[in-house]
């Protein structure tokens, strides 16, 4: 029988699995379990979601044949047995990391996988249009499976995909994934439906055949379950209950904590993130004001609130993986007379942009969105990147749109926005805060208008900075300053509303404006920046840094910032080199 090790190696592949007796993947299952531990506790990843999900993946492959038969993983970050059961096993230590494998399932890193996975609820539409398109095609032997956690179910597309699903009466076969956890404790009314479901339920309801609930950790009894299910053709829904963290004391007890952990291998943070600041800045504006009310859209810890949830639970709405629910609900807080701050990540605020629009700017109401995880984010990769807000906002009526590059400003904005009179979304990155590196007092805030952090005498150059960028720029100027490059540099703070004023007679004095956001220079700021001076009579040259590829790779924040060349050194190189074509190109229109 094989050892851990070798299962990591690849030397069981896909085939041999299959031609064990079904008795035997229990013991492949606790081997897997332990190579994989021992291998993410060095690397770090998505640990208790996958602990749970061995045995069923294992049955899983067994009896259906991918890639004919579709495995789509909800989120995706469940599916590390399936990666090292289809042959990716001795790559597996490097998850997450730049250039090695995804944390997520990825066509282009296997014909097994199916979909770019990442954001959450969306599996059983795509695995519905599947079923739908093959129909069309007559090609009925291809089964397509959507593998769904509970919370993943609770999110809004899925309920819609259910309902349409059971009404087309679409074969899809639907594995829920139940282990009564989200990232934090499961939540809503389908979480307590799922704990008492009688012969007629929800499912049933909906037009599902419906079998459960299974022991998910049964090999042998779910190896039955899945060939019975090959011969099901309509909608069909398999509740089997696992536990988060299976087979791993500490997870067990704390899948929360386990969640996604970081590796003995990767470097831990030394200073405070803009997370904690607002985490702690959230609890003082509840202190301060007792209309303040905070709402997470199953992201409790990652964005801070919790820390508020603990201590004025009444003030805090988990409304689940819902942000789209999460903006409308704040939006009703807001007319009931609520000062609302609802906490997402930037990239799952892309769910939400019509509420944002249609619930909160065009209803004119006060709120509070603050955006974590906003520019690259380590990690998650292409799908979690937080680079499309500025673009999908800035163009809105009715909104104020900030980026602190401190721990202080951004509870001086937290605090600010708290007294404004319209939306107000705050952006920041999942990154440490420079506060102890930082020299520059901090000055109260001016609608519309930057502060600067460097100014020296004559420069020709000016560097305008949003958000978590400007400590880079900081290092570039270091750079600059020993070529004898001149720069300043001038920190926006604003994204929206632009002081014109302030900027066409700011920017008029300089040669070159350089702007840079951790954001995608498509459709950003820069270049609505820029568009301030397109009437001016003196424009200086504009070079606008930022997100160019849209779709990032995995890696550490450093590994990112240089991958998108925004790190303190390639922005002076890139700085100095335009500045030294800009010299050459004028001295030879000269000649
Ligand atoms: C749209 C969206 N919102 C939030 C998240 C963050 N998120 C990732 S996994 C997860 C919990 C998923 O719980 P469940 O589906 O039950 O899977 P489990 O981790 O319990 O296996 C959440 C909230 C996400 N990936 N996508
Ligand atoms: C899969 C998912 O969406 C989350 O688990 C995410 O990976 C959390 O990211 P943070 O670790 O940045 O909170
Ligand atoms: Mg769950």
């Amino acid at each position: 029988m094989m050892n851990n090790n070798e299962i990591l190696e690849g030397k069981f592949p896909l085939a041999y699995i299959k031609s064990l007796p079904a008795q035997q993947l229990a013991d492949v299952a606790q081997r897997m379990r332990s190579a994989m531990v021992e291998s993410l506790l060095e690397s770090g990843g998505h640990f208790s979601s996958n602990l749970g999900t061995i045995e069923l993946t294992l049955a899983l492959h067994y009896v259906f044949n991918s890639p004919r038969d579709k495995f789509l993983f909800d989120v995706g970050h469940q599916c590390y047995a399936h990666k090292i059961i289809t042959g990716r096993g001795e790559a597996f230590a490097s998850i997450r990391q730049f250039g090695g494998l995804s944390g997520f399932t990825r066509p282009q890193e296997s014909e097994h996988d199916i979909l770019s996975s990442g954001h959450a609820s969306v599996s059983l539409s795509v695995a519905a249009g599947m079923v739908a398109g093959q129909a069309l095609e007559m090609r009925k032997q291809e089964r397509v499976l959507a593998i769904i956690g509970d919370a993943g179910l609770s999110g809004g597309i899925a309920f819609e995909a259910l309902n349409h699903i059971g009404a087309m009466g679409l074969p899809v076969i639907v594995i829920l994934n139940d282990n009564q956890m989200s990232i934090a404790p499961g939540c809503g009314a389908l979480h307590e439906h799922l704990a008492i479901l009688e012969d007629r339920n929800f499912f049933t309801t909906l037009g599902f055949e419906y079998w459960g609930d299974y022991d998910g950790h049964d090999c042998a009894l779910m190896v039955d379950l899945f060939t019975k299910a090959k011969a099901v053709q309509r909608p069909l829904l398999i509740h089997l209950k696992t536990q988060k963290g299976k087979g791993y004391p500490a997870a067990e007890i704390d899948p929360i904590a386990y969640h996604g952990i970081t590796g003995k291998g990767q470097a831990k943070a030394s200073a405070p993130s803009y997370t904690q600041i607002f985490s702690e800045a959230l609890v003082g504006l509840a202190q301060k004001h007792e209309d303040v009310v905070a709402i997470t859209a199953a992201m409790p810890s990652g964005t801070g609130v919790d820390k508020l949830e603990k201590l004025m639970p009444q003030r805090c709405y988990d409304v689940g993986i819902a942000e789209q629910h999460a903006v409308a609900f704040a939006s009703g807080l807001a007319l009931a007379g609520k000062r609302v701050v609802v906490a997402l990540y930037a990239t799952f605020l892309q769910r939400a942009v019509d509420q944002v629009i249609h619930d909160v700017v065009m209803q004119r109401l006060p709120m509070i969105i603050t955006l974590d995880r906003a520019g690259v984010v380590a990690g998650d990769g292409e799908s979690h990147q937080g680079v499309y807000d500025i673009a999908l906002l800035q163009s809105l009526p009715n909104l104020i749109f900030l980026a602190p590059a401190s721990g202080e400003e951004l509870k001086l904005m937290l605090s600010w926005a708290s007294e404004q009179s319209t939306l107000v979304v705050i952006r920041y990155a999942k990154a440490e805060i420079p506060d102890a590196q930082l020299k520059i007092p901090l000055e109260p805030l001016v609608l519309g208008v930057g502060v600067f952090w460097h100014r020296v005498e004559d420069a020709a150059i000016l560097l305008v900075s949003l958000g978590s960028l400007a400590i880079e720029v900081e290092r570039a100027i270091e750079y600059l300053g020993e070529r004898n490059i001149a720069v300043d540099h001038c920190h926006a703070r604003f994204i929206k509303p632009l002081n014109v004023e302030y900027w066409q007679s700011l920017l008029a004095k300089y040669s070159l404006v350089v702007t840079l956001e951790e954001a995608v220079v498509d459709g950003g700021w820069g270049v609505q920046l820029a568009s301030l001076m397109s009437m001016a009579q003196e424009r200086p040259r504009f070079l606008h840094l930022g997100v160019e590829s849209s779709l990032l790779p995995h890696g550490s924040r450093d590994d990112l910032l240089r991958f998108c060349q925004l790190d303190g050194t390639s922005i002076a190189q890139r700085v100095a080199s335009y500045y030294q074509y800009l010299d050459d190109k004028s001295s030879a229109d000269v000649v």
